[in-house]
């Protein structure tokens, strides 16, 4: 077996070679490094006949910080494994898994190179009508099959044990819950919104209802989670969308993987005034809340009916019990989503959809809307009973 180290281009491309056929003999390869993420190695193997691969492999730290912060490796294999699930409810909508080895830690995959990253999209203002019902689909599909409604007691135990992902998770549970309520040394935030940063970490009340938020964070494993649904992890073309990058799986709540691309859908909506002309940022915005209402409207019909027609457990054929379990999944979805969007703007990770305004000002300005949206969605979350009250919130932050 080969021992762990870390992969050069040509490391990468014999790895490609050994576990494909489907660059045939007598294939000239190439390979290049050219991940953009925050923690790992990502290459691209090509032939020269046009054919390519994508080799992910985990570094024994985290990418963005470099050796000082540790890292185990275990989160390819967890990664691996998300995906490898995923795949089997919603092949559709997740990146194919082509070979997986521990030792290396290293993934071989399908490469969407005929796809853009979603998040570089909506910077540039491109719109897709398909990204609502087929997100919605793919959140349906992997978060029901994984759940309580289908597995028996010693098989959904079993697989939460197999998606412990201590050190992954810990990153969410500082990142979203706690750094962005203290003066953290981890958290960069712009001159102009200190002062409300600030505020975030006096706001007692706001800090209890992230205190429940991180709880249930914490102790709720109703589904395997992809854990990290933001949209940079989202691949998309005319057609199609596939996710990718699932190395922050484990069983959690299912509002967790729904709130995190709410968030990121709301994270634009906010930047949309400072990134394009007032005509455009309408539009723009208009486009973003029909596919939140519809991202909503469709994960709800499509795991009611899955709630309805699937459930295995009699004791939660109940439908009283389902519609109040998808009416705590909206509740959690908008808390989490309101973490999203104040993680983004005064934690360690953010997002281009602000970073690309380039006047300061205006920044700032869709910022503060992130940070108040973020705060009205966590305080209101139990009091918004429906997606179109929702919408009506957001509407007030859009400029
Ligand atoms: N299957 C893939 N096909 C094409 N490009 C990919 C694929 N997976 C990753 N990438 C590229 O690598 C980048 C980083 O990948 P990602 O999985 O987000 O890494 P990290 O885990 O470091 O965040 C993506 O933004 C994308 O450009
Ligand atoms: C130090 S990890 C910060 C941040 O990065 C992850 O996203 P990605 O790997 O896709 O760039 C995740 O959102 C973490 O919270």
């Amino acid at each position: 077996m080969t021992a762990y180290h870390i992969f050069t281009p040509d490391d990468a491309l014999r790895f490609a070679d050994r576990h494909s056929e489907l660059f045939g003999d007598h294939s000239k390869l190439s390979a290049v490094e050219f991940g953009d993420g925050n923690l790992n190695l990502v290459f691209r193997v090509s032939n020269d006949k046009g054919t390519s691969l994508i080799v992910k492999q985990a570094l024994p730290y985290a990418r963005c910080v470099g050796e000082s912060w540790p890292l185990s490796t275990d989160r390819a294999r967890i990664e691996a494994e998300v995906l490898q699930q995923h795949g089997r409810f919603c092949p559709q909508h997740t990146v194919e898994v082509l070979h997986f080895e521990p030792a290396l830690s290293a993934i071989l995959m399908e490469d969407l190179k005929q796809y853009q990253i979603l998040r570089s999209e909506l910077v540039k203002g491109k719109t897709f009508a398909h990204l609502a019902s087929q997100m919605a689909t793919y959140l349906a599909q992997t978060l029901f099959y994984s759940s309580d409604f289908v597995l028996s007691g010693s098989v959904k135990k079993a697989a939460v044990a197999r998606f412990i992902n201590p050190e992954l998770c810990l990153i969410t549970e500082d990142l979203f819950f706690t750094d962005p309520y203290c003066n953290h040394e981890r958290n960069t935030i712009h001159a102009l919104i200190l002062p409300r940063a600030r505020q975030l970490w006096q706001d007692e009340k706001l800090q209890a209802e992230v205190a429940a938020l991180k709880a249930d964070f914490l102790s709720k494993p109703q589904a395997l989670l992809h854990g990290d649904v933001h949209s940079g992890s989202i691949f998309i073309n005319a057609d199609n969308c596939k996710v990718i990058d699932a190395e922050f799986g484990f069983y959690g709540p299912i509002g967790f993987d729904v709130g995190s691309l709410l968030g990121n859908l709301l994270l634009n909506y906010v930047a949309c005034p400072g990134l394009f002309a007032p005509a455009q940022a309408e539009q723009q915005q208009a486009y973003l809340l029909a596919q939140i209402r519809e991202l909503w409207q469709q994960f709800a019909s499509q795991f009611s009916q899955l709630m309805a027609c699937e459930t295995q457990d009699s004791a939660l054929q109940n439908s009283r019990y389902q519609q109040h379990f998808l009416q705590q999944v909206l509740a959690d979805s908008l808390g989490y989503a309101g973490c999203e969007l104040i993680r983004r703007t005064v934690g360690l990770a953010h997002v281009a959809d602000l970073e690309k305004i380039t006047d300061a000002t205006k920044r700032a300005e869709a910022e503060l809307r992130a940070i108040e949206l973020g705060r009205a969605l966590i305080m209101q979350r139990a009091q918004l009973p429906q997606m179109d009250a929702v919408l009506t919130l957001v509407q007030q932050f859009a400029l």
